[in-house]
């Protein structure tokens, strides 16, 4: 029978030792909540939110602020000189020696010889075989890891790696520091970091901010439903779907980075 575990499920106390923030846990401490979790997950048992006047309690997420705090500081510091940037999202689970990955391996590299360093989110699949393209061509690779309940742990094509404890704030991260986003084949995780962009570029939060999503197939279904639902029921303006670019190859996409970069139209 199939394995019915799903990788996005948090660690089984049982299971043996997670990597965690660079170390390697085990027993209770692998079991133990994520910083994320106990900020958010309050539903949980053992996480329950405190009453209104358990002060101690109430006081420790404030106390997290400046956690919080320091994640930004983090980030901002080590990225602010980085230069051209473009953040590439894509499934952490596309397996190395499929399509997929080669795909992203090319967009990694065809990005770095373009001159731009290569933002992911620092884990397996898609992600790393970004890093591993920029990599390969001596670019710049960035990788804005996250701690997950279950396993971390930066992939070896990351050159400059920062760990987060906070989603939100890794995602300031990828859209502050780039100059436009290649989305690949994913998931869940992929099309959250997708519409936030979008959502961004369509309020005009973000300006010239390129987003192209790379594999036809893949996307084509996902663009005839925002238009065959979304623009037809009004829930976006003609022309919002325009917004993103749809291609095949990573050649397109970063040709369309490059375009942008030098002055073109998003
Ligand atoms: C599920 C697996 C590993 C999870 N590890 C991740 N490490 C870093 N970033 C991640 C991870 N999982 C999701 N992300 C972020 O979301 C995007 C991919 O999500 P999807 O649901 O797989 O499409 C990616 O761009 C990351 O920023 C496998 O062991």
């Amino acid at each position: 029978m199939a394995d019915q575990t799903h990788p996005s499920q948090p660690a089984d106390p049982d299971r043996g030792p997670v990597r965690r923030g660079g170390q390697i846990l085990s027993g209770a401490a692998a079991a133990a909540p994520t910083f994320d979790q106990l900020l958010l997950d309050t539903r949980q048992s053992g996480m329950t939110a405190p009453p209104v006047s358990d002060v101690a309690s109430t006081t420790s997420d404030a106390w997290r602020v400046l956690r919080i705090q320091a994640e930004f500081v983090e980030g901002f510091g080590t990225l602010a000189q980085l230069g051209p940037a473009v953040s590439v999202f894509g499934s952490a689970r596309t397996g190395e020696g499929t399509d997929e990955y080669a795909l992203a391996r090319e967009v990694g590299r065809r990005l770095a010889e373009a001159g731009f360093a290569v933002i992911t989110g620092g884990g397996p699949g898609a992600m790393e075989a970004a890093n591993r393209g920029a990599h390969d061509v001596g670019g710049v690779s960035v990788g804005l890891g996250i701690e997950l309940p279950f396993e971390t742990g930066l992939n070896p094509y990351v050159g400059i790696g920062v760990d987060f404890r906070y989603f939100f704030a890794r995602k300031v991260m990828f859209l502050k520091y780039a100059q436009g986003f290649i989305v690949l084949p994913g998931g869940f995780g992929t099309l959250d970091e997708l519409f936030e962009a979008l959502t961004l570029v369509q309020t005009g939060t973000v300006s010239r901010f390129p987003v192209v999503l790379v594999d036809r197939a893949f996307w084509g279904p996902l663009v005839d439903w925002i238009r065959g639902a979304l623009e037809a029921r009004g829930m976006i303006s003609p022309g919002d779907v325009d917004l993103l670019s749809v291609v095949d190859t990573a050649e397109e996409a970063v040709a369309l980075m490059a375009a942008v970069q030098q002055g073109g139209r998003a």
